[in-house]
């Protein structure tokens, strides 16, 4: 699926910024549900919106659509404050309840879509995605099931010719036949409309292949932010026999993301500092669902912003202990043995498993 979007993004990838955060910060009262939130989000790019529950995605996506104003900060939408009348009309956001009148039919959605949308709207766009979905035009919205409502839902969206299109686990509640039915109708309009499309999502193993940007969010700040290859050539999963109490030095000299030791053996993600050794161990890129987890796992590894999410009007400031970018590491380091990921999916040794060690700098696992 990686190439797909990679296939279908790279005609339609541009310089231009669809998305640009300095310093974004909003607070519910007395409490920040986001702070200090910086990156910018290249145009053409489908990125993957992650983070553990109360993270700040919901907030993120209606501070970029201007459903919400900021108390600190700034975003741009192609350059505009979003809640402004011509950047408005730029941005569809579907928020996680998908708002439908349940008592109107699906032609009858449609028709109001149209009347809200003058000028804008794409009517066969948004009638070939009813019809490939097999809906009925007459049945009545509340009648429909999940996948249906979420598949009209997108249509409307998609009608009204967005530029950027915003999406709150749109896949949620979902079945997998379904899941992969809409994703796969995501990425074919997004790539027919050139739409840069922002994708909140906790199906960590479903974004690989699906996004080619990455914005991961935890504890209201950016934690991971760039391009999907960027940010996994940064890092190694090494993996291999454990001898003593800690994970072997050659190892541990590489800022540790997370490492799990079993009885007899470990496993780490290092945010690579150069090569890893060669050693009685084997060295991977991590699937992306693996480097997800990981810094999901490991809520203090340092974050990481790339060069490519780094915005143009303002330096990223840096927290204190976090490193710059991404070091322009040769991609990959020693090849890992030909489907080490797949055998990676199941734990190495079936013994009583499994001590996390998560580090915020440099790894010496205790
Ligand atoms: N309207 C609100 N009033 C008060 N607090 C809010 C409001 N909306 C969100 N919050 C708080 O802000 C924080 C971030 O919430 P947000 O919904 O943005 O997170 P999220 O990452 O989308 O979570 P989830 O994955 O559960 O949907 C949470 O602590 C939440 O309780």
């Amino acid at each position: 699926m990686r190439s797909m979007a990679m296939d279908q993004g790279a005609g339609r990838t541009s310089g231009r910024t669809a998305v640009e955060a300095v310093g974004l910060g909003k607070r519910y009262r007395r409490r920040w549900a986001l702070r200090d939130c910086t990156f910018r989000l290249p145009a053409g790019r489908i990125c993957a919106l992650v983070g553990p529950n109360g993270a700040g995605k919901s907030t993120l996506l209606s501070l970029v659509s201007g459903l919400t104003r900021p108390r600190e900060g700034s975003v741009r939408v192609w350059g505009e404050a979003p809640a402004g009348a011509s950047a408005r009309v730029r941005i569809a956001h579907l928020t996680q309840d998908k708002p439908l009148y349940p008592r109107l039919t699906v032609a009858e959605t449609l028709r109001l879509g149209r009347e809200l949308n003058p000028g804008r709207w794409n009517g066969r766009c948004a009638e070939g995605i009813v019809r490939d979905g097999c809906l009925s035009l007459d049945a009545r919205v509340g009648t429909l099931s999940g996948g249906q409502r979420t598949r009209l839902a997108l249509a409307l969206a998609f009608a009204r010719s967005p530029e950027l299109l915003l999406l709150d686990e749109p896949l949620a509640g979902l079945d997998p036949l379904v899941r992969h039915r809409i994703t796969a109708l995501l990425l074919a309009q997004a790539a027919e409309h050139g739409t840069t499309v922002v994708l909140s999502s906790d199906l960590l193993a479903e974004l690989d292949g699906v996004c080619d940007y990455l914005l991961v969010l935890g504890g209201g700040r950016v934690r991971l932010a760039g391009e999907v290859d960027d940010v996994i050539g940064a890092h190694a999963l090494v993996m291999g026999q454990r001898r003593g109490e800690a994970l072997p030095p050659e190892i541990a000299a590489h800022p540790v993301v997370e490492a799990q030791l079993s009885a007899r053996h470990f496993t780490a993600v290092v945010r690579r500092k150069g090569p890893v050794a060669a050693g009685p161990w084997e060295t991977a890129e991590p699937s992306l669902e693996e480097l997800l987890l990981a810094y999901l796992r490991a809520p203090d590894a340092p974050d990481l912003i790339a060069p490519s999410a780094e915005p143009v009007s303002a330096p990223v400031r840096r927290r204190p202990g976090n490193k710059p970018g991404i070091p322009g590491l040769p991609r990959n380091g020693p090849p890992g043995p030909a489907g080490l990921r797949g055998a990676w999916k199941s734990p190495p040794d079936s013994a009583p498993r499994t001590r996390h060690i998560h580090h915020s700098g440099k790894g010496a696992a205790a």
